[in-house]
């Protein structure tokens, strides 16, 4: 007999659990591995993200991105219902949005990413990956499946196995403060 989905409330209490842990490991750093630096190539697309919410902050990576002559995006969302879009983000004022995000103007280019940084409320050494819960990230990754996925946590959000749903795609990569994964 098939497994059922786990359900919502066992990734939402996950959710709420490591939100608490994350807002303890504030100011640490998230270096640039040297993994990430060698997937850089000028002209590529990166898609990174504004940290809200005691979120690992993703500037290191950004400037290894900026330094390789690759492109910044930043996410742009409406709603929870909405799907979220890529835009191109020259370093730029943001401005603020909901769910207490800064956010580009809607009038900045629209672009497809090569490789998307995704904030991480928790991860799996599996590469499995637990966000905000709307899925707009889950949404993205469908849409852009040829994209090399890079979650983005500090170490002390692991935990030992995540429950997965369908929708999921796994992560590519996961950078931490204390260490580059590589799930198998
Ligand atoms: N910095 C950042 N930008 C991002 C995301 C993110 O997780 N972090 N997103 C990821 O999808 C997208 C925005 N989607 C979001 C969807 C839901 C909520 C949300 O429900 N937030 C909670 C507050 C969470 C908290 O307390 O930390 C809320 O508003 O109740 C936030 C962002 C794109 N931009
Ligand atoms: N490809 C998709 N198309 C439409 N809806 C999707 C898709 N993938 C996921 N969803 C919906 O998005 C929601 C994602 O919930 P989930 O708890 O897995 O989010 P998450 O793991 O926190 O990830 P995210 O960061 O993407 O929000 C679910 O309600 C699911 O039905």
């Amino acid at each position: 007999m098939a497994v059922p989905p786990p359900a919502p409330s066992v990734k939402n209490d996950l959710r709420r659990s490591l939100r608490a842990v994350r807002r303890g490991a504030a100011g640490r750093i998230v270096p640039a591995a040297q993994a990430f630096i060698d997937r850089l190539r000028p002209g590529l697309t990166v898609a990174s993200y504004h940290p809200v919410g005691g979120e690992a902050d993703p500037q290191l990576l950004n400037a290894a991105t900026q330094a390789a002559g690759c492109r910044l995006a930043l996410p742009y969302v409406i709603d929870r219902a909405t799907p979220m879009i890529f835009l191109a983000w020259d370093g730029g004022t943001l401005l603020p949005g909901p769910f207490g995000l800064q956010q580009l103007s809607p009038d900045a280019p629209g672009v497809t990413p090569d490789i998307i940084l995704t904030p991480l409320v928790g991860f799996d050494r599996a590469g499995n990956r637990l966000g905000q819960g709307a899925g707009h990230y889950d949404r993205a990754f469908a849409e852009y499946p040829q994209a090399w996925r890079v979650g983005v946590a500090f170490s002390i959000q692991e935990v030992a196995q995540l429950p997965c749903d369908p929708w999921d795609v796994p992560l590519n990569a996961i950078a931490t403060d204390t260490e580059w994964i590589t799930p198998a």
